[in-house]
């Protein structure tokens, strides 16, 4: 069906108040070519979406989104039940949607398994893009990278026209991901990027972010509240400020954040919707603001 049709189908929904009469900038996704709105729904987290037994609250946040026009849905295999929620509500809008998700397999063959499970719990014959997911180590670049690496399996699945795209994701090892960047033409890169990374000693702003930005790979930012932390303690005053630094770093194309209710993913909406690009006295106000506090916003870099 033409978009367009399910435009207006959407927009004529009983139960859809307040949805999206304006619309989400948008942005091209680097060398992708694909325009994509500037915020996207994350799938992970403590989230209805990723745990278990929350399948009700999971369908009506998914739904929620489709109705506000948000088109980018992030997940991974990874992420519990996250897949399967997505593909209860999504394959009805399929050909709108840019649908992102990730393997942690290493290997060729796991990674092929990975995405035909995806596939099918997704209920969709195609990806618009697979990424590695979490790479965080030297050793794991050279798994990937090898004779059986995960990497023929992305080259095949694009060969095949199951994946449209590839990325490569992290937010433990800045340098990593900028030595995948730099190893193998990936469209994109799925990178922690919040106002306190800006200070940690290995930031993904100052490490990462520029390579992406010289060869145009699509970025898009992941911790863009600090899971909340961020607007605890007064360090950030909310979601505007949080996403207005993100998204106002140059090279950044979009975000995907998860949300604990519907009512939280509306006012991340509402804050996308109204996002205008924050200028340079801006972003060094945001950045004193967390230059005390960085360390507390960035305990995700443990994480690997
Ligand atoms: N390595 C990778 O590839 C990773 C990918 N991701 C992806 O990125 C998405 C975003 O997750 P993260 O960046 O990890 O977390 P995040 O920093 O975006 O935190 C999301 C949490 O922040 C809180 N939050 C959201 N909006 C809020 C608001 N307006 N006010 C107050 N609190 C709010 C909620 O508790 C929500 O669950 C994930 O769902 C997942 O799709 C996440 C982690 C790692
Ligand atoms: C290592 C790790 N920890 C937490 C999370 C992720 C992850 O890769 C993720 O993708 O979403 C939340």
């Amino acid at each position: 069906k033409a978009i367009e049709q399910q435009d207006r189908e959407i927009a004529a929904a009983p139960n859809n108040q307040g949805a999206a009469t304006v619309k989400m900038p948008e942005r091209l996704l680097g060398n992708t070519g694909v325009k994509v709105p500037i915020f996207g729904l994350g799938g992970a987290g403590q989230t209805p979406l990723s745990q278990p037994g929350r399948e009700a609250e999971a369908v009506a946040q998914i739904e929620r989104a489709i109705e506000l026009g948000i088109r980018y849905f992030d997940t991974a295999a990874e992420y519990g039940p996250s897949e399967e929620n997505l593909g209860k509500v999504l394959p009805k809008y399929r050909s709108r949607l840019f649908l992102a998700t990730k393997t942690s397999a290493r290997d060729r063959d796991g990674a092929w398994k990975d995405l035909e499970r995806s596939l099918k719990r997704l209920k969709t014959d195609r990806l618009d893009l697979w990424q590695l997911h979490h790479v965080s180590f030297q050793t794991e670049l050279d798994q990937i990278f090898s004779t059986k690496g995960a990497i023929k399996a992305i080259e095949e699945a694009k060969q095949q026209k199951i994946i449209r795209f590839s990325g490569i994701t992290g937010h433990h090892e800045p340098a990593i991901i900028a030595a995948g960047l730099q190893r193998y033409p990936f469209d994109t890169t799925l990178i922690s990027l919040n106002a306190a990374e800006k200070h940690h000693p290995r930031s993904f702003v100052t490490s990462a972010l520029p390579v992406a930005q010289a060869k145009n790979i699509g970025v898009i930012a992941m911790k863009i509240p600090a899971y909340g932390k961020l607007f605890q303690n007064g360090v950030l005053d909310g979601m505007h400020q949080a996403m207005g630094y993100t998204l106002s770093l140059p090279g950044v194309h979009c975000c995907v954040i998860a949300a604990d209710s519907v009512k939280q993913l509306e006012e991340n909406f509402k804050v996308a919707q109204a996002f205008k690009p924050l200028n340079k006295t801006e972003m060094a106000a945001l950045e004193k603001r967390t230059a005390a506090a960085w360390q507390e916003n960035t305990f995700f870099r443990q994480w690997t």
